[in-house]
């Protein structure tokens, strides 16, 4: 579904990424993780067209998107969340998800709002999908006409999740979706998620540093230390792999 193939960056004399190659094979969840500066917002970067790689291909379905802008790509159905929420902070939560929705509708957003014809049913169904796929779904109902500032953090974080799925998505990149969320925010994250891949068979890419949490909802896990894949396989077999062990150990003395 999502193939990288020898994906090399650098940044001035920073090797941010050298050589990294893996399948993310459809309808699961791959994980990339790595210590602090590994390479894997960099990697996502390139993944979603916002960097563009020095070397390498990134194929998606069997098509060479590596040259692609990022709003074909996720007209493609390629969609992502940040590490730092970017949400528009005065809207409400209904009118950032819709935001996101709109990136896939044939009359685009100006069309769609101007509610003749064809986009006016168009946004008929549109608004019908997200109501019963996004905000249903998400359990999110009660806050749609809560403007983002004065959502906790952890539904803000579901709220961006809410706005990738409007997209209707056959890839999700997920940057650090728990980072910061207490252990109740985590664990119904981490079940939105697996919700997502049971009931939409999304592919799910997900850099995370919650190794609990990418151990338990993974199926393949990437590892990467200082842009190189230093390791690539299954919880258990990354988990027990002497190089994961020794670069998250050399992180943390
Ligand atoms: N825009 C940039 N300009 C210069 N250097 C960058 C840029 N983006 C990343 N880097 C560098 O590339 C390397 C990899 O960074 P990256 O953010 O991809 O790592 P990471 O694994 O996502 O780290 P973290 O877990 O801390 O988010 C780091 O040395 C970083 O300083």
């Amino acid at each position: 579904m999502l193939k990288i193939e020898d994906l090399h960056l650098s940044f001035g004399g920073i090797k941010a990424l050298q050589g990294i190659s893996f399948e993310a094979q459809a309808g699961e969840i791959t994980g990339v993780i790595g210590p602090n500066g590994a390479g894997k917002t960099s990697l996502f970067n390139a993944i979603s067209g916002f960097y563009q790689p020095d070397r390498g291909r990134v194929w998606f379905d069997g098509r060479d998107i590596t040259g692609m802008a990022p709003d074909r790509r996720a007209a493609l159905g390629i969609a992502r969340t940040f590490q730092n929420i970017a949400l528009f902070r005065g809207m409400t939560v209904l009118d950032n998800i819709k935001l996101g929705g709109h990136t896939r509708l044939k009359t685009g957003l100006w069309g769609a709002l101007r509610y003749f014809g064809p986009a006016q049913r168009e946004e008929l169904e549109f608004r019908r999908d997200i109501e019963e796929r996004v905000i249903d779904f998400l359990e999110i109902d009660h806050i749609r006409k809560v403007p983002i500032t004065a959502l906790p953090y952890g539904l803000q974080k579901r709220v961006e999740l809410g706005r990738a799925l409007a997209m209707r998505p056959q890839v999700l990149l997920l940057d650090e979706p728990v980072a910061g969320m207490n252990r109740e925010e985590t664990a119904d994250m981490a079940r939105f998620i697996l919700d997502v891949q049971e009931r939409f068979g999304t592919t799910i890419l997900l850099v995370e540093h919650d190794m609990h949490m990418v151990m338990d909802i993974c199926a393949h896990i990437v590892v990467l230390n200082f842009g190189q894949q230093i390791a690539e396989g299954s919880p258990q077999e990354v988990s027990q792999n002497p190089a994961v062990i020794e670069a998250y150990l050399g992180a943390a003395a």
